[in-house]
């Protein structure tokens, strides 16, 4: 009886205990859920901002990049905000009239200033690099070169944002920063994998960019780098003269100059245009450049006709480049020293421009060579009623540009039909577009560390998950331990009466 009821009273103060511990045990699970949710929930991000202005030889791009403002120096983390064509021609375009080179670019500054909020405009930088075109007019004009420079600084100043400078890149740079921007863009630094080729076309020079060991040759075409602290070898060599528009001015002139020795006529017929095509060009319009050594430079016409015949496209093409005088153990042409090609490629710009209109980014280099014969031969007539939205300038230049892009990526860089499946023609990688001016800003504002930064071993999501885990475990334990211990100290009395 006493056993009995020294239980009923044990039972009346531990009934309210156990609700208890119950109630604290729910309350506490849901305040470690609460805590994981909230703490992980995004935050609304702050973000900073660059401008980088790619003044390219046919045209000018204002390009608007962003990243998250807590998170500088992690790589992967800078995005193409935005990205505005300047309307009309490069910079180096206005050489006799320089003081219109800066107002060119008002519309996309505006641009620029309408996607970045009001409140950042003032701690945002703002660079201009110049590429080839301008590498020629300084060539040709020194001061025509400083005074468009001038007028495109003046003009940057005037802006908002910070002027960090404008100036002419080097070949070297541009291939460098190229390939920069191929492999930030795929995280290649920071998971420390192979890094891929960069091949940029444009319309004055073309630059390949690989990652080489074999530095003893020409140690002036390699860059070295430390990133994420790893050490990079990098071969880069920029070919001035050799992007589209240049070279298909040095395959005019190789053919005017046999067709006016020959007859005297000014009448160019010529294979890599279609047939049916008939045009009247100023002599001048072809030889007012740096890539041209001598030639008429009078008001002369002459009538570009097309003969539409892509073999022998193929064949004058090849004069180009010269594949003697190589004094290295290899080389591109020219006597430019390559070591071999290695790893996969990716090519942008006027790679991907015109391998895309011509279908052929996909396709084998046999099938690729066919196809072009096929479509050099469309008439002219037939490609204009077909291709009404595309630019006529380039419309009427897609035969000798794929012509060109092949013979270059075969006969100059060496890639055969093996390798060439290793090329990809790309324009962007995720959102953002691929070429020198990513890798240029995030040099100049050291956004990619030398040292990859120590790290906590789990993400902050997984460290907040495995807290919560392993608190709900203990909890459990708790509990059992409390029932196990509940049962058998009632079970106790039993056994003494
Ligand atoms: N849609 C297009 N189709 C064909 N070619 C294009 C297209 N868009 C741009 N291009 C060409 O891409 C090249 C870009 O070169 P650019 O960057 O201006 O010169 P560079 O890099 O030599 O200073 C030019 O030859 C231009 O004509
Ligand atoms: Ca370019």
């Amino acid at each position: 009886m006493a056993g009995q009821r020294e239980m009923r009273e044990k039972n009346t103060w531990h009934r309210p205990l156990i609700i208890c511990i119950a109630v604290f045990f729910v309350m506490a699970i849901v305040g470690l859920l609460i805590t994981g949710v909230v703490q992980n929930k995004a935050i609304k991000q702050k973000y900073k901002y660059g401008i980088v202005l790619d003044a390219g030889s046919s045209h000018t791009s204002v390009y608007v990049y962003q990243w998250p403002a807590e998170k500088e120096n992690n790589t992967g983390m800078v995005t193409q905000k935005h990205v505005c064509n300047v309307k009309g021609k490069g910079i180096s375009s206005y050489a006799k009239n320089a003081e219109k080179a800066g107002p060119s670019l008002k519309e996309c500054m505006q641009e620029a200033e309408r996607s970045i909020p009001t409140q950042r405009h003032q701690e945002t930088p703002v660079y201009l690099g110049a590429t080839a075109g301008m590498r020629l007019l300084r060539k040709e004009d020194d001061s025509a070169s400083d005074r468009v420079l001038d007028s495109v600084v003046r003009f940057l100043q005037g802006t908002p944002f910070t002027f960090q400078g404008a100036r002419i890149i080097t070949g070297q740079e541009e291939g460098a920063y190229g390939w920069i921007t191929v492999n930030y863009l795929s995280d290649n630094f920071r998971k420390a994998q192979r890094t891929m080729g960069a091949l940029d076309l444009g319309g004055a020079s073309t630059q390949i960019t690989f990652e080489s060991g074999d530095h003893s040759q020409s140690p002036d075409d390699f860059i070295h780098f430390r990133l994420y602290g790893k050490e990079y070898s990098v071969y880069t060599h920029s070919f001035l003269c050799y992007g589209k528009d240049q070279a298909l001015r040095v395959l005019l002139d190789q053919q005017l100059r046999a067709n006016l020795t020959g007859t005297g006529s000014l009448i160019l017929q010529d294979p890599c245009f279609h047939p049916g095509y008939k045009k009247v060009k100023l002599l001048a319009d072809v030889y007012n450049t740096p890539c041209i050594r001598t030639g008429p430079s009078s008001n002369v016409n002459f009538t570009h006709v097309g003969t539409g015949n892509g073999k022998l496209c193929q064949e004058k093409v090849r004069r180009i480049f010269n594949s003697s005088g190589c004094s290295s153990r290899s080389c591109s042409f020219n006597g430019v020293f390559q070591p071999p090609l290695h790893g996969q490629f990716e090519a942008f710009s006027a790679f991907f421009f015109v391998m895309k209109f011509l279908n052929l980014t996909s396709e084998s280099l046999e099938d690729s060579k066919k196809k072009l014969v096929s479509y050099c031969s469309t008439p002219w007539d037939e490609l204009q009623k077909n291709n009404h939205n595309v630019k006529e300038k380039y419309l009427q230049e897609y035969c000798f540009s794929g012509t060109y892009i092949v013979t270059l990526l075969e006969e100059g860089y060496s890639f055969t039909s093996g390798s060439w499946k290793d090329i990809r023609f790309i324009k962007k990688i995720g959102d953002s577009d691929v070429g020198w001016t990513l890798g240029y800003m995030l040099n100049l504002t050291n956004m990619i560390p030398a040292e990859a930064p120590d790290s906590p071993p789990l993400p902050h999501g997984g460290y907040v998950t495995l807290m919560v885990l392993l608190a709900l475990l203990v909890c459990s334990l708790v509990v059992c331990g409390c029932c196990v211990f509940r049962r058998s100290s009632s079970a106790a009395p039993k056994q003494i009466v």
